[in-house]
């Protein structure tokens, strides 16, 4: 039965594009708004599965900006001995649902602090709903510049597939919370990409293909942007 839903869901949202709004994006301009004391940041958004933590890696490894994970770091909070909030999070990660943003958005916050001097940030996983994006705006107004969103596209059978190989043991990982966290992608995240996408912070990356193709189109996004 499970199993049947899911052949579903992926037959419903084979590949969510971008293409039909190319002819609305608008240019931005970042050139006053660039400012020592505010942290560059780049969202890395696609479905689960997609390589967003893979290639966060590498580029971090090779373009020295800092990884940071909104789903690793609420992993370590719900660890976190004493933490208030970790069977709070343990119940939106089984569930495929989204941690309510104050949480999610002083962790990211701290862990920048943390960092201190770094190149810029790629925060992994975020903004994932409506809640994420207004809380994001409220709470770092004048603290983040967002040079642009990278947008790991994938079909979604091949993400499931990938999900469920992984072998980390993460409690996620299985038929039943694959299928709600796709769910929530196509209904809550999607529209967040697209809401990017209108002011033409968006640049997709096919990462259907190897790591090693896919990386190579995600560094010529980031030589672009940081030409500018
Ligand atoms: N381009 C690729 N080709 C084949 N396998 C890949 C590719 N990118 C990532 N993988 C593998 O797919 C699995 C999921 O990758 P990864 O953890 O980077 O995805 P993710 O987008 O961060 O997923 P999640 O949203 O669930 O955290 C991993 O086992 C990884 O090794
Ligand atoms: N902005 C976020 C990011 C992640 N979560 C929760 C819910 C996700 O299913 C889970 C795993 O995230 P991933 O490692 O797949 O990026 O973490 C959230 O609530 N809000
Ligand atoms: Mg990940």
């Amino acid at each position: 039965m499970l199993a049947f839903a899911l052949h579903a869901l992926i037959r419903s949202s084979h590949r969510l594009s971008l293409s039909t709004l190319h002819s609305t994006r608008q240019s931005v301009s970042f050139g006053t708004l660039t400012r020592n004391d505010m942290h560059n940041v780049v969202f890395v958004l696609g479905p689960p599965g997609s390589g967003k933590g893979t290639i966060c890696a590498k580029i971090q490894e090779n373009l020295n900006y800092v990884h940071l994970s909104a789903g690793d770091l609420l992993r370590a909070e719900r660890q976190r001995e004493g933490s208030e909030f970790g069977a709070l999070i343990e119940s939106h990660i089984k569930n495929g649902s989204i941690v309510p943003v104050e949480i999610t958005c002083s962790l990211l916050e701290n862990a920048m602090k943390a960092c201190g001097d770094a190149k810029g940030f790629l925060v992994d996983g975020f903004p994932r709903n409506e809640d994420n994006l207004q809380g994001w705006n409220k709470q770092m107004d004048g603290k983040a510049l967002v040079q642009f969103v990278l947008f790991l596209s994938c079909p979604v059978s091949i993400c499931i597939e990938r999900c469920l190989n992984r072998g980390q043991g993460r409690t996620d990982d299985n038929e039943e919370s694959l299928k709600k966290r796709v769910e929530t992608y196509n209904q809550q995240t999607f529209p967040i990409i697209e809401h990017f996408e209108k002011s033409g912070l968006v640049r997709e990356v096919k990462s259907e293909r190897p790591v090693d193709v896919v990386y190579a189109d995600v560094e010529k996004v980031f030589d672009a942007a940081n030409k500018k």
